[in-house]
Protein backbone atom coordinates (compact mmCIF):
# COMPACT_ATOMS: atom_id res chain seq x y z
CA UNK A 1 0.00 0.00 0.00
CA UNK A 2 1.21 3.52 -0.33
CA UNK A 3 3.68 5.31 2.26
CA UNK A 4 2.46 8.48 2.34
CA UNK A 5 5.34 10.62 2.90
CA UNK A 6 8.07 8.36 1.92
CA UNK A 7 11.05 10.08 -0.59
CA UNK A 8 9.89 7.65 -3.61
CA UNK A 9 6.07 7.18 -2.89
CA UNK A 10 5.67 9.35 -5.65
CA UNK A 11 3.34 11.95 -3.87
CA UNK A 12 5.23 14.69 -4.33
CA UNK A 13 6.54 14.35 -8.10
CA UNK A 14 3.33 13.03 -10.08
CA UNK A 15 2.74 9.77 -8.66
CA UNK A 16 3.50 6.54 -10.90
CA UNK A 17 4.52 8.31 -13.87
CA UNK A 18 7.38 9.40 -11.75
CA UNK A 19 8.72 5.98 -11.38
CA UNK A 20 9.68 5.13 -15.11
CA UNK A 21 12.02 6.36 -16.89
CA UNK A 22 13.38 10.09 -16.91
CA UNK A 23 13.68 12.03 -19.80
CA UNK A 24 10.07 12.06 -21.71
CA UNK A 25 8.36 15.46 -21.48
CA UNK A 26 5.32 15.71 -19.50
CA UNK A 27 2.98 15.17 -22.00
CA UNK A 28 4.30 11.84 -23.23
CA UNK A 29 5.48 10.56 -20.14
CA UNK A 30 2.39 8.40 -19.72
CA UNK A 31 3.72 6.20 -22.54
CA UNK A 32 6.58 5.38 -19.81
CA UNK A 33 3.73 2.83 -18.01
CA UNK A 34 4.41 0.41 -20.95
CA UNK A 35 6.84 -0.72 -18.96
CA UNK A 36 4.81 -1.91 -16.30
CA UNK A 37 3.40 -4.43 -19.05
CA UNK A 38 6.66 -5.30 -21.00
CA UNK A 39 8.33 -6.25 -17.23
CA UNK A 40 5.57 -8.63 -16.24
CA UNK A 41 5.42 -9.99 -19.88
CA UNK A 42 8.84 -11.29 -19.27
CA UNK A 43 8.84 -11.96 -15.61
CA UNK A 44 5.61 -14.36 -16.63
CA UNK A 45 6.95 -17.34 -18.60
CA UNK A 46 10.13 -17.04 -16.54
CA UNK A 47 8.48 -17.68 -13.42
CA UNK A 48 6.02 -20.42 -14.83
CA UNK A 49 9.69 -22.08 -16.34
CA UNK A 50 10.77 -21.98 -12.72
CA UNK A 51 13.83 -20.00 -13.25
CA UNK A 52 13.84 -18.50 -10.14
CA UNK A 53 13.90 -21.79 -8.67
CA UNK A 54 16.85 -22.67 -11.02
CA UNK A 55 18.83 -19.70 -10.45
CA UNK A 56 19.07 -20.28 -7.11
CA UNK A 57 21.26 -22.85 -7.40
CA UNK A 58 24.34 -20.67 -8.54
CA UNK A 59 25.11 -18.38 -11.63
CA UNK A 60 23.66 -19.92 -15.03
CA UNK A 61 24.57 -19.04 -18.42
CA UNK A 62 20.96 -18.15 -20.48
CA UNK A 63 22.57 -20.97 -23.03
CA UNK A 64 23.06 -23.47 -20.01
CA UNK A 65 19.74 -22.72 -18.68
CA UNK A 66 17.82 -23.37 -21.84
CA UNK A 67 19.24 -26.69 -22.27
CA UNK A 68 18.26 -28.14 -18.83
CA UNK A 69 14.93 -26.60 -19.36
CA UNK A 70 14.46 -27.04 -22.96
CA UNK A 71 13.93 -23.75 -24.36
CA UNK A 72 15.25 -21.32 -26.67
CA UNK A 73 18.08 -20.34 -25.63
CA UNK A 74 17.86 -16.68 -27.71
CA UNK A 75 14.51 -16.08 -26.19
CA UNK A 76 15.42 -16.96 -22.57
CA UNK A 77 18.57 -14.75 -23.12
CA UNK A 78 16.66 -12.05 -24.04
CA UNK A 79 13.76 -12.33 -21.73
CA UNK A 80 16.40 -12.50 -19.05
CA UNK A 81 18.18 -9.69 -19.96
CA UNK A 82 14.81 -8.25 -19.67
CA UNK A 83 14.41 -9.03 -16.02
CA UNK A 84 18.01 -8.15 -15.58
CA UNK A 85 16.70 -4.22 -16.48
CA UNK A 86 13.47 -5.15 -14.35
CA UNK A 87 16.29 -5.57 -11.22
CA UNK A 88 14.48 -9.41 -10.18
CA UNK A 89 18.04 -10.74 -11.82
CA UNK A 90 21.16 -9.67 -12.02
CA UNK A 91 23.14 -10.22 -15.57
CA UNK A 92 27.23 -10.44 -14.90
CA UNK A 93 29.81 -9.37 -17.74
CA UNK A 94 30.99 -12.86 -18.57
CA UNK A 95 26.98 -13.58 -19.37
CA UNK A 96 25.87 -15.31 -16.43
CA UNK A 97 22.78 -14.34 -14.62
CA UNK A 98 22.20 -14.56 -10.76
CA UNK A 99 18.54 -14.16 -8.53
CA UNK A 100 18.44 -10.70 -7.52
CA UNK A 101 17.06 -10.14 -3.75
CA UNK A 102 13.86 -8.74 -5.19
CA UNK A 103 13.74 -12.06 -6.92
CA UNK A 104 13.94 -14.20 -4.18
CA UNK A 105 10.13 -14.49 -3.54
CA UNK A 106 9.66 -15.75 -7.14
CA UNK A 107 11.17 -18.89 -6.09
CA UNK A 108 8.84 -22.05 -4.86
CA UNK A 109 7.92 -22.73 -1.17
CA UNK A 110 10.07 -19.76 0.01
CA UNK A 111 9.03 -17.84 3.44
CA UNK A 112 7.24 -14.72 2.13
CA UNK A 113 7.41 -15.74 -1.04
CA UNK A 114 4.81 -13.66 -3.89
CA UNK A 115 5.26 -16.89 -6.78
CA UNK A 116 1.55 -17.59 -6.77
CA UNK A 117 0.51 -14.16 -6.03
CA UNK A 118 2.54 -13.09 -8.79
CA UNK A 119 1.32 -16.03 -10.96
CA UNK A 120 -2.38 -15.09 -10.04
CA UNK A 121 -2.39 -11.30 -10.73
CA UNK A 122 -0.56 -11.46 -14.20
CA UNK A 123 -3.56 -14.72 -15.40
CA UNK A 124 -5.85 -13.99 -17.98
CA UNK A 125 -8.24 -14.08 -16.10
CA UNK A 126 -7.47 -11.07 -14.66
CA UNK A 127 -6.63 -9.51 -17.77
CA UNK A 128 -9.40 -10.23 -19.73
CA UNK A 129 -12.43 -8.15 -17.47
CA UNK A 130 -10.12 -4.93 -18.44
CA UNK A 131 -10.74 -5.33 -21.90
CA UNK A 132 -14.44 -4.76 -20.75
CA UNK A 133 -14.01 -1.30 -18.45
CA UNK A 134 -15.17 0.78 -21.26
CA UNK A 135 -18.44 -1.23 -21.45
CA UNK A 136 -18.46 -0.93 -17.67
CA UNK A 137 -17.80 2.80 -17.44
CA UNK A 138 -20.49 3.41 -20.06
CA UNK A 139 -23.25 1.11 -18.19
CA UNK A 140 -22.24 0.35 -14.52
CA UNK A 141 -22.19 -3.19 -15.52
CA UNK A 142 -19.36 -5.77 -14.35
CA UNK A 143 -16.41 -6.29 -16.32
CA UNK A 144 -15.74 -9.60 -15.23
CA UNK A 145 -19.10 -10.77 -15.85
CA UNK A 146 -19.85 -9.20 -19.15
CA UNK A 147 -16.15 -11.25 -19.92
CA UNK A 148 -16.90 -14.61 -18.40
CA UNK A 149 -20.72 -14.60 -18.23
CA UNK A 150 -20.63 -15.13 -14.28
CA UNK A 151 -19.01 -13.64 -11.16
CA UNK A 152 -15.16 -14.03 -9.93
CA UNK A 153 -16.17 -16.03 -7.62
CA UNK A 154 -18.82 -18.34 -8.93
CA UNK A 155 -16.01 -18.57 -11.79
CA UNK A 156 -13.55 -19.94 -9.33
CA UNK A 157 -15.66 -22.39 -8.16
CA UNK A 158 -16.19 -23.81 -11.91
CA UNK A 159 -12.62 -23.54 -11.73
CA UNK A 160 -10.48 -25.47 -9.33
CA UNK A 161 -6.76 -24.89 -10.90
CA UNK A 162 -7.71 -21.18 -11.07
CA UNK A 163 -9.46 -21.02 -7.64
CA UNK A 164 -6.66 -23.40 -6.15
CA UNK A 165 -3.78 -20.57 -7.24
CA UNK A 166 -6.19 -17.92 -6.10
CA UNK A 167 -6.14 -19.28 -2.50
CA UNK A 168 -2.69 -20.05 -2.34
CA UNK A 169 -2.02 -16.20 -3.67
CA UNK A 170 -4.34 -14.73 -0.81
CA UNK A 171 -2.07 -16.65 1.82
CA UNK A 172 0.61 -14.82 0.36
CA UNK A 173 -1.25 -11.49 0.52
CA UNK A 174 1.23 -9.49 2.69
CA UNK A 175 1.35 -5.96 2.18
CA UNK A 176 3.67 -4.34 4.71
CA UNK A 177 0.43 -3.19 6.17
CA UNK A 178 -0.34 -7.08 6.95
CA UNK A 179 2.41 -6.97 10.14
CA UNK A 180 1.43 -3.72 11.38
CA UNK A 181 -1.69 -4.73 11.81
CA UNK A 182 -0.79 -8.01 13.30
CA UNK A 183 1.73 -5.99 15.87
CA UNK A 184 0.03 -2.91 16.29
CA UNK A 185 -3.80 -4.22 17.14
CA UNK A 186 -4.35 -5.73 20.86
CA UNK A 187 -6.18 -8.97 19.65
CA UNK A 188 -5.64 -10.45 23.37
CA UNK A 189 -8.76 -8.64 24.15
CA UNK A 190 -10.81 -10.98 22.54
CA UNK A 191 -10.64 -14.70 23.47
CA UNK A 192 -12.93 -16.12 20.72
CA UNK A 193 -12.14 -14.97 16.88
CA UNK A 194 -13.83 -15.72 14.01
CA UNK A 195 -12.00 -14.85 10.60
CA UNK A 196 -15.01 -14.45 8.32
CA UNK A 197 -13.79 -14.86 4.31
CA UNK A 198 -10.20 -15.78 6.29
CA UNK A 199 -9.57 -17.90 3.08
CA UNK A 200 -7.00 -21.27 4.22
CA UNK A 201 -7.00 -19.10 7.55
CA UNK A 202 -3.18 -17.85 7.25
CA UNK A 203 -4.15 -14.44 9.09
CA UNK A 204 -6.04 -16.19 11.98
CA UNK A 205 -3.21 -18.82 12.40
CA UNK A 206 -0.76 -15.41 12.58
CA UNK A 207 -2.45 -13.91 15.09
CA UNK A 208 -3.05 -16.89 17.46
CA UNK A 209 0.33 -17.88 17.12
CA UNK A 210 0.99 -14.02 18.36
CA UNK A 211 -1.68 -14.28 21.09
CA UNK A 212 -1.68 -17.89 22.90
CA UNK A 213 -4.47 -16.64 25.17
CA UNK A 214 -6.83 -16.58 21.90
CA UNK A 215 -9.39 -18.89 20.07
CA UNK A 216 -10.41 -19.06 16.64
CA UNK A 217 -12.54 -19.80 13.59
CA UNK A 218 -11.77 -19.50 9.92
CA UNK A 219 -15.02 -18.79 8.31
CA UNK A 220 -15.14 -19.37 4.30
CA UNK A 221 -16.35 -21.49 1.24
CA UNK A 222 -15.65 -25.34 2.03
CA UNK A 223 -13.58 -25.98 -1.20
CA UNK A 224 -11.35 -22.98 0.75
CA UNK A 225 -11.52 -24.41 4.51
CA UNK A 226 -9.97 -27.18 3.53
CA UNK A 227 -6.81 -25.67 3.26
CA UNK A 228 -6.84 -24.80 6.58
CA UNK A 229 -5.59 -27.23 8.67
CA UNK A 230 -2.22 -27.25 7.18
CA UNK A 231 -2.15 -23.64 8.04
CA UNK A 232 -2.87 -24.09 11.17
CA UNK A 233 -0.48 -26.95 11.78
CA UNK A 234 2.44 -24.55 10.26
CA UNK A 235 1.41 -21.65 12.39
CA UNK A 236 1.92 -24.35 15.90
CA UNK A 237 -2.31 -23.26 16.40
CA UNK A 238 -4.14 -26.22 15.42
CA UNK A 239 -5.05 -27.04 18.90
CA UNK A 240 -7.06 -23.62 19.29
CA UNK A 241 -8.35 -22.92 15.79
CA UNK A 242 -11.24 -24.76 13.67
CA UNK A 243 -12.60 -24.28 10.45
CA UNK A 244 -16.31 -23.34 9.49
CA UNK A 245 -17.80 -23.92 6.05
CA UNK A 246 -19.85 -20.93 5.95
CA UNK A 247 -21.03 -19.07 2.85
CA UNK A 248 -21.12 -15.28 4.69
CA UNK A 249 -24.37 -14.33 2.22
CA UNK A 250 -26.64 -16.81 4.39
CA UNK A 251 -25.03 -17.14 8.07
CA UNK A 252 -22.30 -16.42 10.13
CA UNK A 253 -21.66 -18.79 12.90
CA UNK A 254 -22.22 -17.11 16.58
CA UNK A 255 -20.60 -16.85 19.35
CA UNK A 256 -17.54 -15.30 18.87
CA UNK A 257 -16.18 -11.52 20.64
CA UNK A 258 -14.76 -10.35 17.46
CA UNK A 259 -15.60 -10.82 13.43
CA UNK A 260 -12.35 -9.81 11.85
CA UNK A 261 -13.14 -9.53 7.84
CA UNK A 262 -10.18 -8.77 6.19
CA UNK A 263 -9.66 -7.82 2.59
CA UNK A 264 -12.73 -9.43 1.45
CA UNK A 265 -15.39 -6.19 1.45
CA UNK A 266 -13.43 -4.48 -0.90
CA UNK A 267 -14.53 -7.29 -3.26
CA UNK A 268 -18.35 -6.54 -3.57
CA UNK A 269 -20.33 -3.71 -3.92
CA UNK A 270 -22.24 -1.53 -1.20
CA UNK A 271 -25.23 -3.73 -1.54
CA UNK A 272 -23.45 -7.09 -1.05
CA UNK A 273 -20.89 -5.75 1.36
CA UNK A 274 -24.29 -4.66 3.48
CA UNK A 275 -25.55 -8.25 3.39
CA UNK A 276 -22.44 -9.84 4.58
CA UNK A 277 -22.42 -7.49 7.42
CA UNK A 278 -25.96 -7.57 8.35
CA UNK A 279 -25.31 -11.79 8.60
CA UNK A 280 -22.56 -10.55 11.24
CA UNK A 281 -24.44 -8.30 13.10
CA UNK A 282 -27.14 -11.29 13.26
CA UNK A 283 -24.01 -13.54 14.19
CA UNK A 284 -23.39 -11.11 17.25
CA UNK A 285 -27.30 -10.79 18.13
CA UNK A 286 -27.83 -9.17 21.82
CA UNK A 287 -23.58 -9.56 22.78
CA UNK A 288 -23.31 -5.64 22.51
CA UNK A 289 -19.69 -6.52 24.11
CA UNK A 290 -18.64 -8.64 20.85
CA UNK A 291 -16.42 -6.26 17.90
CA UNK A 292 -16.13 -6.41 14.20
CA UNK A 293 -13.15 -5.90 13.28
CA UNK A 294 -12.80 -4.38 9.26
CA UNK A 295 -9.26 -5.26 7.79
CA UNK A 296 -8.83 -3.35 4.50
CA UNK A 297 -7.52 -0.49 2.44
CA UNK A 298 -8.63 3.31 4.28
CA UNK A 299 -8.80 5.68 0.83
CA UNK A 300 -7.30 9.51 1.52
CA UNK A 301 -8.77 12.51 0.17
CA UNK A 302 -8.42 14.16 -3.44
CA UNK A 303 -5.08 14.46 -4.71
CA UNK A 304 -1.65 12.26 -4.31
CA UNK A 305 -0.43 8.73 -4.86
CA UNK A 306 -2.59 6.12 -2.43
CA UNK A 307 -1.97 2.58 -4.00
CA UNK A 308 -5.88 2.16 -2.86
CA UNK A 309 -6.83 4.02 -5.85
CA UNK A 310 -5.22 1.72 -7.85
CA UNK A 311 -6.22 -1.86 -5.99
CA UNK A 312 -10.24 -0.06 -6.49
CA UNK A 313 -9.94 -0.29 -10.59
CA UNK A 314 -8.89 -4.04 -9.86
CA UNK A 315 -11.60 -4.58 -7.67
CA UNK A 316 -14.01 -2.70 -10.12
CA UNK A 317 -12.48 -4.95 -13.07
CA UNK A 318 -12.86 -8.27 -11.73
CA UNK A 319 -15.26 -8.33 -8.84
CA UNK A 320 -17.32 -5.40 -9.07
CA UNK A 321 -16.26 -4.27 -5.70
CA UNK A 322 -14.43 -1.28 -4.64
CA UNK A 323 -12.01 -0.04 -1.92
CA UNK A 324 -13.49 3.03 0.56
CA UNK A 325 -12.74 5.80 2.25
CA UNK A 326 -13.54 6.26 6.10
CA UNK A 327 -17.13 7.66 5.55
CA UNK A 328 -17.96 4.52 3.29
CA UNK A 329 -17.22 2.58 5.99
CA UNK A 330 -19.12 3.91 8.12
CA UNK A 331 -21.71 4.63 5.91
CA UNK A 332 -22.08 0.97 4.95
CA UNK A 333 -21.43 -0.63 8.86
CA UNK A 334 -23.92 1.42 9.87
CA UNK A 335 -26.50 0.22 7.60
CA UNK A 336 -25.55 -3.57 8.82
CA UNK A 337 -26.15 -2.47 12.26
CA UNK A 338 -22.53 -0.90 13.63
CA UNK A 339 -21.13 2.30 14.94
CA UNK A 340 -17.54 3.26 14.88
CA UNK A 341 -15.27 2.09 18.57
CA UNK A 342 -11.83 2.31 18.78
CA UNK A 343 -8.74 4.61 16.99
CA UNK A 344 -8.91 6.46 14.12
CA UNK A 345 -6.43 5.49 11.82
CA UNK A 346 -4.41 7.53 9.06
CA UNK A 347 -5.75 6.61 6.05
CA UNK A 348 -3.57 5.42 2.94
CA UNK A 349 -2.78 1.92 4.01
CA UNK A 350 -4.11 -1.29 5.25
CA UNK A 351 -5.69 -0.65 8.36
CA UNK A 352 -8.11 -2.12 10.98
CA UNK A 353 -11.47 -0.58 11.71
CA UNK A 354 -13.17 -1.34 14.71
CA UNK A 355 -17.16 -0.80 14.88
CA UNK A 356 -19.71 -2.13 18.04
CA UNK A 357 -23.16 -3.46 17.29
CA UNK A 358 -25.66 -0.79 18.22
C1 LIG B 1 -9.74 -11.63 -1.31
S1 LIG B 1 -10.01 -13.07 -0.38
C2 LIG B 1 -9.39 -12.58 1.22
C3 LIG B 1 -8.92 -13.75 2.02
C4 LIG B 1 -8.30 -13.38 3.36
N1 LIG B 1 -9.24 -12.73 4.25
C5 LIG B 1 -7.07 -12.54 3.17
O1 LIG B 1 -7.05 -11.38 3.57
O2 LIG B 1 -6.09 -13.04 2.60
C6 LIG B 1 -11.78 -13.12 -0.15
C7 LIG B 1 -12.29 -14.39 0.51
O3 LIG B 1 -13.74 -14.35 0.52
C8 LIG B 1 -14.17 -15.68 0.38
N2 LIG B 1 -15.58 -15.76 -0.04
C9 LIG B 1 -16.10 -15.38 -1.24
N3 LIG B 1 -17.42 -15.62 -1.28
C10 LIG B 1 -17.76 -16.17 -0.07
C11 LIG B 1 -18.96 -16.60 0.52
N4 LIG B 1 -20.13 -16.54 -0.16
N5 LIG B 1 -18.94 -17.08 1.78
C12 LIG B 1 -17.76 -17.13 2.48
N6 LIG B 1 -16.58 -16.71 1.98
C13 LIG B 1 -16.57 -16.25 0.72
C14 LIG B 1 -13.23 -16.26 -0.64
O4 LIG B 1 -13.26 -17.67 -0.65
C15 LIG B 1 -11.90 -15.67 -0.21
O5 LIG B 1 -11.21 -16.51 0.67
Amino acid sequence: MSTAGDAGDGREDGGVLAWFPAGLPPAQKVIGLFAAKWAIGALRPLVLLGVPDLLAEGPRTAADLAREAGVDPDVLHRLLRAAAAVGVVREAQDGTYVLAPEGQGLRSGVPDGVREMFLFASDPVMWRPYEELPHTLRTGEPAFGRAFGTDFFAFLREHPATAALFDHAMVQNRYPGTDRVLDGFDFSRFPRIADVGGGRGHFLAAILARHPGCTGAVCDQPQVVAGAKEQFEQHGVADRATAVETDFFTSVPAGFDAYLIKHTLHNWNDRDAVRILSRVRDAIGTDLNARLLVVDALLTGPGGFDLGKLTDVEMLAVLDGRERDRADWDRITAAAGFAPAGEDPEPGDLVLLEFRPV
